[in-house]
């Protein structure tokens, strides 16, 4: 197993009103070599802390509580902070959203990739130039232009000079922390593209993490799907789409087009997630959820296998039977009735209440 993250807890304090914030609350999932792994869940659900835990780069209101997360059995959470940033694109990159924006004005992009590969090794100057002539291949740039300055690439081709400094190192895991998001659409396309192909000749194994269903459904072989700070579901892609067991994963399949046809068919969740300050011992979806019982409110589930390798964290699935669950949750007015809680949004037009932000990507 090359990651494997368990329990892990991460917390942001606010030093102003002492408050915390448990962005990340008891999260656990594994990623094998060679292996693709999705994230998927809506904005602010802790999706980049659990990146950032995994890079050992959170602010500083920010730390692990508890927790492990062991990248070929090492503990990243006990190294101590020099053999920690030695294992920082050597054994593990990071693509973020905003990766584009890191490149320095001032000096042309082969400078700053070579400028990545000198801080951990010392390679001969022919060496780091073979290696960024070959990267720029890898990722679709003409190599003549590795002695641009940034401001001479576009942003796609930023991104993708940013995934080429990534890899330089030749990393065991590629975090992608909603590598495209930035980018017009076809852009998007290609650099997800490219992505795929590199972690296939590379045998790197990702995380990619995105709010956008359709990315994972493309490009993913196992996918987790978090909510509010906890995972609701973990299984394969294709299953996770196709038969899944969370009443969440249920209402986000109903806001996923590719996969349920016509955009008229389209049901939003109603309501929004509950804050992360102080979480109830509860489950955090059951305001939003149709099929709730008071069992939910007083207690949070854990994941638990309801399929092969595939979990999910919902005590309903028994009572109700997944069959039930999956007929109604299909149903616009069975998701429009939850919507009666005092404080939800109003029901009836999808439009008017505050629909999930996670988003069946562009190819509706
Ligand atoms: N530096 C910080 N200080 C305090 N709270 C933070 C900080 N960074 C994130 N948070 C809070 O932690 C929670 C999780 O944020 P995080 O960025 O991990 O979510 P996300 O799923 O990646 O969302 P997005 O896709 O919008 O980045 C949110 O409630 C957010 O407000």
């Amino acid at each position: 197993m090359l990651l494997e993250i368990e329990d892990l807890r991460t917390t942001y304090t606010d030093s102003s009103t002492e408050s915390t914030v448990t962005a990340v609350d008891g999260v656990s999932f594994e990623i094998e070599e060679g292996e693709s792994f999705g994230l998927v869940g809506e904005s602010g659900c802790g999706k980049s802390t659990i990146a950032k835990s995994v890079m050992r780069i959170l602010p500083d209101n920010g730390r692990i509580t508890d927790g492990a997360v062991r990248l070929n059995g090492e503990d990243l959470t006990e190294l101590d902070a020099e053999p920690m940033r030695q294992r920082r694109w050597t054994d593990i990159a990071l693509i973020s959203q905003s990766a584009m924006n890191a490149l320095d004005p001032v000096y042309t992009v082969d400078t700053q990739i070579k400028e990545a590969i000198e801080a951990h090794e010392s390679w001969s100057e022919q060496r780091m130039d073979d290696r960024v002539v070959e990267l720029f291949e890898l990722v679709g740039i003409d190599p003549e232009r590795r002695h641009d300055y940034p401001h001479q690439f576009s942003g796609g081709m930023k991104q993708r000079a940013m995934i080429a400094m990534a890899l330089v190192l030749d990393p065991d895991l590629i975090i992608a922390d909603e590598p495209t998001t930035a980018l017009d659409v076809i852009s998007q396309d290609t650099i997800l593209h490219h992505l795929e192909e590199l972690q296939a000749e590379t045998g790197a194994s990702m995380l990619l993490i995105t709010h956008d269903m359709s990315v994972v459904a493309e490009m993913c072989d196992r996918t987790a799907v978090m909510y509010a700070g906890e995972l609701a579901e973990r299984g394969p892609t294709e299953t996770i789409f196709t038969n899944p067991y969370h009443p969440y994963t249920l209402g986000l399949k109903n806001a996923f087009p590719s996969i349920h046809g016509g955009a008229d068919s389209l049901i939003s969740i109603p309501g929004a997630p509950p804050p992360l300050t102080d979480p109830a011992d509860a489950c955090r979806f059951a305001d939003r959820c149709p099929f709730a019982a008071p069992e939910c409110r007083s207690s949070d589930p854990p994941m638990k296998e309801v399929a092969d390798e595939h979990e999910a964290a919902c005590a309903r699935i028994d009572d109700v039977g997944i069959e039930t669950m999956r007929e109604q949750a299909a149903k616009r007015e069975v998701w429009h009735g939850v919507d009666d809680a005092p404080d939800g949004a109003s029901a009836g037009d999808g439009a008017a209440s505050a629909p999930t932000e996670v988003s069946g990507g562009d190819s509706a």
